[in-house]
């Protein structure tokens, strides 16, 4: 390996978004540390499914802790030397959040201070993080841009990923580092979570099952396809926002902090897609209509989300686009094979 070659550490690295961005990134020539607690919320067979695949490039080494085990992150961060650091690791999902809150304290909040405590130690170049559109919350004005309010989280999922965006900018004031907060639009692709629309109703449809449609349909996404969203990654590890004194021209509708290197950027697909239209669209790519069970609006749940893009696309030249019907092909195909799903 030559001396070029950039570390980068990656947690959440058996995730579903994690995995397609380590192998983004294994592509890309670097050398990929990840970190994965291998929580069982799914299918953990999944998880080390995704680990296995990775391990056969000689560039990709893993460690399996949880982000709560301060001395284990530590002792990774000391291993891997990280030139870029990117926290994906967390406990996701809107609604779960109801369930089992205290996962989301414990994951979010402590492991993210963990995770803060060891980039402070580290210093790498860039600290590039995870949020969500669901810090949007109550606020209704679509397409969603990164300058909106985010004071009125539905859910303590979306609070503790603002908390997370808060605790990043103190940290990139205090300590000089540099850190980028994605908003990721509801991601969907192969290897995706089994807990997600998409995976739920393919699984449900093949099983001869009806599918759960909450809100009566009347909902909509911006269904964000994962290999779209990691390209977008990749190339935002190189627009790490500048020190406070060392500024140069501004871009139009940043979200650089006026007081430490901290920025605020929304990976989305820029579309929002009618709920009854993704099922209509799942139904094509399997040639079968799907049993509805129409449900009642979900607590916490938001009827819509919407990304403006604009800000990723000024900063590196790259906006999402794959439609749906294609990201949902592809994800059927993965899955048929997958799971040896055989069809009459
Ligand atoms: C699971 C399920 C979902 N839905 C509806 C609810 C939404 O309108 C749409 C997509 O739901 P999904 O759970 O795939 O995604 P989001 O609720 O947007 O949440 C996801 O995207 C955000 C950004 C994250 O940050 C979350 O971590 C992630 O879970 O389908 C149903 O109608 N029935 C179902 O059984």
């Amino acid at each position: 390996m030559s001396h070029e070659t950039r570390r980068a550490l990656v947690t959440g690295s058996a995730g579903f978004i994690g995995y397609h961005l380590c192998k983004e990134l294994l592509d890309a020539g670097f050398e990929v540390i990840g970190f994965d607690g291998m929580t069982d919320y799914y299918d953990v067979n999944l998880k080390r499914r995704r680990h296995q695949n990775l391990l056969q490039n000689p560039a990709f080494r893993a460690t399996e802790a949880r982000l709560e085990d301060l001395d284990a992150l530590r002792e990774t961060f000391e291993d891997a030397r990280p030139d870029i650091v990117i926290h994906l690791a967390a406990q996701a999902g809107v609604r779960y959040s109801l369930e089992n809150p205290r996962s989301y304290v414990e994951t979010n909040i402590l492991g993210t201070f963990n995770l803060l405590e060891c980039a402070k130690e580290a210093a790498p170049q860039h600290l590039l993080m995870a949020s969500t559109s669901s810090v949007y919350g109550a606020n209704t004005d679509m397409p969603f841009v990164e300058t909106h309010m985010t004071d009125t989280p539905l859910t303590l999922y979306a609070a503790t990923k603002k908390s997370n965006e808060n605790m990043a900018h103190a940290y990139a004031h205090l300590w000089g580092l540099p850190i980028t907060m994605f908003r990721f639009f509801t991601v969907y692709g192969p290897y995706g979570r089994p807990d997600l629309a998409l995976f739920k109703f393919a699984k449900a449809a093949l099983e001869g099952r009806p599918i759960d449609v909450y809100n009566h349909g009347n909902m909509s996404r911006d269904f964000t396809y994962v290999s779209d969203l990691v390209k977008a990654v990749r190339l935002l590890i190189d627009a790490a926002p500048e020190p406070v004194d060392a500024r140069t021209t501004p871009i139009e509708g940043d979200t650089l902090s006026p007081v430490g290197p901290h920025r605020v950027v929304n990976i989305g697909n820029g579309q929002n897609v009618p709920l009854m239209d993704f099922i209509s669209e799942i139904e094509r790519s399997l040639s079968m209509e799907i049993e509805k069970n129409f449900m009642d609006m979900q607590m916490g749940d938001v009827p819509g989300t919407w990304a403006n893009s604009d800000l990723l696309e000024r900063l590196t030249g790259y906006r999402p686009d794959t439609p749906v019907s294609e990201g949902i092909d592809r994800f059927i195909e993965w899955y048929l094979d997958y799971y040896d799903v055989k069809r009459s």
